[in-house]
């Protein structure tokens, strides 16, 4: 697919289906010149809500888009002349003539336009603040917008006003003086809107913005608009969240994928999908220019860049990812969950190492935090750190200041024993058993399979169910054809070429399946490997050891990998030659038959890779590696949890003690969350539950924004004398200038503990974002004295840690807890939490009321102390509940009677639907608003 087109398809639908609905910040765009097309959202949001959410209907909804999209641009028009036409000098008074005024956008009917005799020629600025208010972004409008003067009370049905040209009449024919209601009155009878809106429903957006694209790229078209459309559908189990813990200094937020489900070893997201598109260099370089370089990836196959866009692309880089990309065919990628994931949690996967400077050096991931590598090793360490012993250095090969050296050297060193490991494999054979071919045969085998799959058995836990089964399988059947020309190639030879050119190897997303080269590109690259190879590599038996050393690991590993990129460790070379030497000696002390056992275990195993994409191959194997380092002794807060009063100061401190952090922190977060899943547990039946039930319940709320230290400040306060001796700072070696680096996406200041310091980040990602909120009440009461009516979180102001952040805090206003009302909102005062507001407006679900059957007297938190500053929402088994929250904001000045409404049927029992009406929001006074219109 063409970039440039990709790219603007992607900008548009991101803006549409996510900005505007899910998120309420802009996600990076792509294309500089991007703007928010003039597309109502609520209107949008409609058709998600009747089409996809509850069936799944993509199609449907791709059709309705089409068709009503343009519509919806003309409402929005009305309201707008609307404003104008109540407030402004240029109109006249109520008993003076009055114009109406209409926007006709550029795209509409040109007849119009110069059909029409309009006297008022509109403001910039007037235009801008009413638009403004209508949280549209104000393009150049005086380009794209003509004035046109319609009389009301003259325009009859069938006037064909707008070819005759506009006659102007006095409004005070109006029988009404002119009051906002009455012009609302007027445009939902609408006798000349009615005209005029069927004339325009022939004219709609999207199919003017097709007109000029080919059928295949109008087809590309609909095709990545259902990818977006995916994320709703029931069964997708994942959504887009935001994060701050990639965001840099600043917190900038930034997109993540959580699941709103939990995820099991070897599923695959199908509906998490993304396409690559080539790119041409200079376009590279254009993307890097204006930072978007963001889904640049390198396919090592097609030898350049590539622009990976779809919903997929917000999926993040973790060193220990909990999924891989895999291959939907070509150009499509999907990802495959290779370790167990919880409702909540992020989904992650392994970009490459260098991804993030030399061995990801500026790595922000969960688990660089928990290790401290990555942008969180420690200074402190660093100068020592490079000229200590080769097995120490190796341990301490990502530590900050030698980074840059010592990666040199690393990658250099790395990508010749790649090569060398690639280039002597016959040698290898000689040395190991195993057969490398033999190996790499099953890889490409491996490889056809999990593409072909995608047109095969569907039968796995996201399977289509849906409508549009048949149009996705297209999709892939299509990707799956071209593929089959293409997967022959030898992945092997463009990897090596990869890891051999140091210059040339990109800052990119290493995806090693991309395989749309042209037969002749397949053949050159057999012919290179059939070549001799290049002689300046030594065969001396070092090397011929480091080798076999190689092949020792990879052939440890899971053989059934799609993944072709191979990087080395550093771990790998530890004890090196000991374990060739023991798997030589125990190979060969078996029987024929031992061995050929043997063979097939290593073929059958399926569960032991556990790293994505280029990691996995040539890494240790995990599970060893963590026994290794982090014994399991009993936890410290696994005691707190089950025996909260009976644990002494002195129990936990020497429990404390005696334990490696991590350990402790990862029990913790399981142990936490195992309880809060056992206590949510009771509250539901799923086998009661219907299928929207069912999709209800998958959704869930997305921690990503939920400061973790939030979490930790709750924990800490529930149980404050019992773990006060665990708030102790951390004896880490870890600096205080660093500590502040942990940044994560945390809003609350806590103490760093040093049993808990890591749960927000426990091993993996893993963490607080599966927790409840548990005991939320009572870390609340912040500053602004607000909580989130829905999970209880405290609307707090952001405290930013980073003095250099706090500028930034201020540009991302809207997208954090902060909130300052605007002369557009005086009287508004968030009482949802974003999150629970997006909830709320694209699922009609209050979150997380979702799921509740029955009052059992558990709160929404899972507690069963009753805690009656816990909010537990009506929900249908409890719907007359009573909301403290209510009760705490009630005295706040009700913004429309639509709120009173609603607030009073509150306290009278509701249902939930009615409950999600109430209270007023930003996004729901104007849509509740523009619906009234309507
Ligand atoms: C493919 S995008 C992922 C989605 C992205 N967060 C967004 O909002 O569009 C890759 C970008 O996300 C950020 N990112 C992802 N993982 C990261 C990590 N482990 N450390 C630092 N930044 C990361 C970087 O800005 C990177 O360029």
């Amino acid at each position: 697919m063409d970039f440039c087109l990709l790219s603007k398809f992607d900008d548009l639908f991101s803006d549409i289906f996510l900005d505007a609905q899910f998120l309420w910040f802009d996600t990076i765009k792509l294309n500089t010149d991007h703007r928010r097309p003039r597309i109502r959202s609520d209107k949008v949001l409609k058709i998600i809500q009747d089409k996809v959410l509850p069936t799944g209907k993509t199609n449907e909804a791709v059709k309705e888009l089409l068709r009503y999209v343009m519509l919806s641009y003309m409402d929005e028009v009305i309201v707008c002349g609307m404003g104008w036409g109540s407030g402004n000098s240029n109109s006249n008074t109520q008993e003076q003539q009055l114009d109406i005024i209409i926007i006709i956008p550029y795209l509409v009917d040109k007849r119009m336009m110069s059909a029409s005799n309009s006297r008022t020629v509109w403001g910039r600025d007037g235009l801008t603040k009413v638009r403004g208010n209508l949280h549209h972004p104000t393009p150049s409008l005086s380009t794209m917008i003509q004035p046109v003067n319609v009389v009301p009370s003259t325009v009859e049905k069938n006037d064909d006003w707008a070819y005759n040209g506009c006659q102007r009449r006095s409004w005070k024919d109006m029988k009404k003086p002119f009051m906002r209601e009455n012009v609302m009155d007027w445009t939902t009878r609408g006798n000349a809107f009615s005209y005029f809106l069927s004339d325009i429903d022939r004219m709609d957006y999207f199919k003017h913005y097709l007109a000029t694209k080919s059928a295949k790229q109008q087809q590309e078209f609909i095709q990545h608009m259902k990818r977006y459309l995916y994320m709703y559908m029931p069964n997708a189990g994942f959504e887009i969240a935001d994060t701050r813990r990639y965001g840099g200094a600043g917190r900038r937020v930034e997109a993540c994928v959580t699941v709103t489900k939990d995820w099991k070893t070897g599923d695959e997201m199908r509906l998490c999908t993304g396409m690559i598109a080539h790119m041409e260099p200079h376009q590279e370089h254009e993307l890097k220019k204006g930072n978007r370089d963001i889904s640049v990836m390198w396919s090592t196959r097609k030898q350049c860049n590539c622009l990976f866009l779809g919903p997929a692309r917000f999926v993040n880089h973790d060193c220990d990812p909990n999924a891989k990309f895999i291959s939907l065919g070509p150009n499509s990628v999907t990802f495959k969950i290779i370790k167990d994931i919880s409702c909540g949690d992020e989904l992650t996967a392994f970009y490459g190492k260098h991804y993030f400077g030399e061995n990801n050096c500026e790595c922000r991931c969960a688990t660089c935090e928990t290790k401290q590598t990555g942008y969180f090793a420690s200074e402190h360490d660093d100068d020592d750190t490079y000229s200590v012993s080769t097995e120490k250095e190796e341990d301490t090969a990502y530590r900050r200041s030698s980074r840059k050296r010592k990666s040199a050297l690393h990658d250099h060193h790395e990508a010749e024993l790649l090569y060398r490991n690639k280039r002597s494999s016959s040698e290898i054979q000689r040395l190991h058993p195993i057969e490398l071919e033999e190996l790499i045969g099953v890889l490409d085998k491996d490889e056809h399979a999990d593409i072909d799959d995608v047109d095969g058995d569907h039968s796995g836990s996201n399977r289509y169910e849906y409508s549009d089964s048949s149009a996705i399988k297209q999709e892939q059947h299509t990707d799956s054809m071209t593929t089959a020309t293409t997967t022959a190639t030898t992945a092997t030879i463009p990897a090596v070429k990869q890891e051999m050119d140091e210059d040339e190897r990109p800052k990119v997303m290493s995806i090693h399946f991309l395989c749309n080269e042209s037969s002749k590109q397949q053949q050159q690259y057999r012919r290179e490997d059939s070549l001799p190879r290049s002689p300046s590599f030594s065969h001396s038996p070092l090397d011929l050891l480091c080798n076999a050393v190689l092949d020792a690991e990879y052939l440890n590993v899971r053989p059934k990998q799609e993944d072709i990129t191979v990087v080395v460790s550093s771990n790998i070379h530890r004890d090196a030659t000991d374990r060739v030497m023991r798997m030589n000696n125990q190979y060969m002390a078996l029987d024929g038959q031992q061995q050929q056992h043997w063979r097939s275990m290593d073929d059958d195993d399926s569960t032991s890779d556990t790293k994505a994409d280029s990691a996995v191959g040539l890494s240790p194997d995990q599970d060893t590696y963590q026994q290794k380092v982090t014994p399991p002794p009993p936890s410290a807060t696994n005691i707190i949890e089950a025996h909260p009063s009976s644990t002494t100061k002195d129990d936990l401190s020497s429990l404390s003690s005696a334990q490696p952090p991590q350990t402790t922190t990862s029990s913790a977060s399981t142990s936490i969350a195992t309880q809060w899943q056992h206590g949510m547990g009771s509250l539901f039946d799923d086998e009661q539950l219907s299928d929207l039930d069912d999709f209800m319940d998958d959704v869930s709320d997305l921690s990503s924004v939920c400061s973790s230290d939030s979490a930790l400040e709750s924990i800490s306060s529930s149980s404050d004398e019992t773990l006060g001796h665990l708030c102790t700072p951390s004896p880490s070696p870890v600096s205080s200038d660093k500590k502040k680096r942990s940044l994560n996406s945390n809003q609350t200041q806590v103490p760093r503990m040093s049993s808990l310091a890591s749960l927000s980040s426990s091993s993996s990602t893993t963490s607080t974002s599966s927790l409840p909120d548990t005991n939320i009440s009572k870390s609340s009461g912040g500053k602004s004295g607000l909580d989130c009516v829905a999970c209880g979180r405290t609307l707090n102001s952001e405290t930013v840690s980073d003095p250099s952040a706090a500028d930034v805090a201020v540009a991302n206003e809207l997208a954090t807890w902060t909130w300052s009302p605007s002369a557009a909102f005086a009287d508004w005062r968030p009482q949802r939490c974003p999150r629970c507001e997006r909830h709320v407006r694209v699922f009609n679900q209050e979150w997380p009321a979702r799921k509740i059957k029955k009052s059992t007297g558990l709160n929404l938190t899972g507690r069963t102390d009753g805690d009656p500053t816990l909010i537990v929402p009506p929900t249908k088994g409890a719907s007359k509940k009573k909301r403290p929250a209510t009760k705490k904001h009630s005295n706040r000045k009700p913004t429309s009677n639509q709120y009173i409404n609603s607030f009073k049927s509150t306290s009278t029992g509701v249902t939930r639907k009615q409950y999600i009406r109430s209270p007023p929001t930003p996004t729901s006074e104007i849509f509740g608003g523009v619906e009234d219109l309507f």
